[in-house]
């Protein structure tokens, strides 16, 4: 199942900085082995913002779930998810 993901970052003002790299480091970690893993299937930053824009290829709702709470950053991140279906009109054969 596709999933669009919408993440946005708030670092409390008062986390240290060597705290906040540390965090940052172990998600883009963590980020970069799911889009290896064909998980993570596309990954965007939202222009002017610390935001992005993701597609997650999933089994399901709990495996979504599981992995974006897993996320590093994920106690300091506004997360929306909006469910995806095939579109009539792709032309891209990985759509599902
Ligand atoms: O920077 C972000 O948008 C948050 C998060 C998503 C991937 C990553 O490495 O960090």
């Amino acid at each position: 199942m596709l999933f669009q993901v919408e993440m946005t970052v708030k670092l409390p003002h008062d986390l240290h900085s060597e705290q906040a790299a540390e965090i940052k480091a172990r998600e883009k970690a963590y980020s970069q082995q799911l889009q290896r893993d064909g998980i993570w299937r596309h990954l965007w930053r939202v222009a002017g913002s610390y935001s992005n824009v993701s597609i997650f290829d999933v089994q399901d709702n709990a495996a979504l779930q599981d992995i974006v709470s897993a996320l590093p950053l994920f106690p300091y991140m506004d997360i929306t998810v909006k469910p995806l279906c095939r579109h009539p009109s792709s032309i891209h054969d990985d759509d599902r």
